[in-house]
């Protein structure tokens, strides 16, 4: 049987007469990537915020390897990494030294500090711009600095906020590859939070598409297609679709190809 690894029942979270979050059911099995695509405002990120236990819901649980992430949000930090749609760097820290912070931080021995900044600088293909200051990196080399950031403390979880935003294509498709290989070859899950349809659909096993506070639609790409009459559409017209069907328009917060 599948494993669960993140599961929401009944997820709700208002504020004020708000309602941010509205009854969210979502199970992510391990291994799965999973594109949470919706546009601003929709929710993604107050769901993202009760995940890691940072916001209470104000209805319904969360769960990350069976542990309720409002209850235990100490353990669950051990397993669920977080990548920010922002990443702060120390500028003026080299990405090894802004590695073994993280790593301190974190609580691991400097041997295993020292070991996984090694191996990780390799496997995001940093290893030569290691001890170059972060504030001269690209958009791209921060990025991949931040899954080098994220894998330090090696959760079975990573959750990113926005990981394709401002990156060139050449540096998009080894973050791509980097992040199915995250799935593929670790076995961790991803919960990928996303406004780029066009490069989320390359990598997600499903997707969910979030509108004010709920899932409208979940499941495989080609599932969704067909569920709307369009089978073989790419991602970008079945969320268009959806988001019709849903009475909403989203032209201005879609980013195109
Ligand atoms: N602390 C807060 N207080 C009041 N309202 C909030 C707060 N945080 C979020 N909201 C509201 O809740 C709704 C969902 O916001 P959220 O940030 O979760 O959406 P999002 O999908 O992540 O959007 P974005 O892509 O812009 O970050 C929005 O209407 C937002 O204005």
């Amino acid at each position: 049987m599948e494993q669960k690894m993140i599961e929401m029942q009944g997820l709700t979270k208002h504020y004020g007469s708000k309602i941010a979050v509205n009854g969210l059911n979502l199970s992510i099995n391990k291994g799965e990537i999973f594109g949470l695509l919706g546009p601003n405002g929709a929710g993604k990120t107050t769901t993202i915020l009760m995940l890691l236990g940072l916001t209470e819901p104000t209805a319904g649980r969360a769960f990350i390897e069976g542990i309720d992430c409002t209850r235990n949000p100490v353990a669950v930090k051990s397993i669920a990494g977080y990548m920010p749609d922002n990443i702060g760097f120390y500028p003026d820290m080299t990405g090894r030294q802004n590695l073994r912070f993280t790593g301190r931080l974190n609580g691991i021995g400097e041997e295993v500090i020292e070991e996984r900044i090694e191996r990780l600088l390799v496997r995001v293909g940093m290893k030569e711009y290691g001890d170059q200051k972060t504030g001269t990196y690209s958009k791209g080399m921060k990025q991949r600095l931040g899954i080098a950031d994220v894998l330090m403390k090696d959760p079975r979880v990573i959750i990113m906020d926005e990981p394709t935003l401002g990156i060139d294509p050449e540096g998009m498709r080894e973050l791509l590859t980097l992040m199915r290989e995250l799935a593929s070859e670790d076995g961790r899950t991803l919960l990928i939070s996303s406004h780029q349809l066009y490069q989320i659909q390359q990598i997600c096993d499903r997707v969910g598409i979030f509108v004010n506070g709920r899932l409208i639609a979940c499941g495989k790409i080609a599932e969704l297609g067909r569920q709307v009459n369009q089978e073989g559409a790419d991602l970008d017209e079945i969320y268009r679709l959806y988001f019709e069907k849903a009475g909403q328009s989203d032209e201005n917060n879609r980013n195109k190809k």
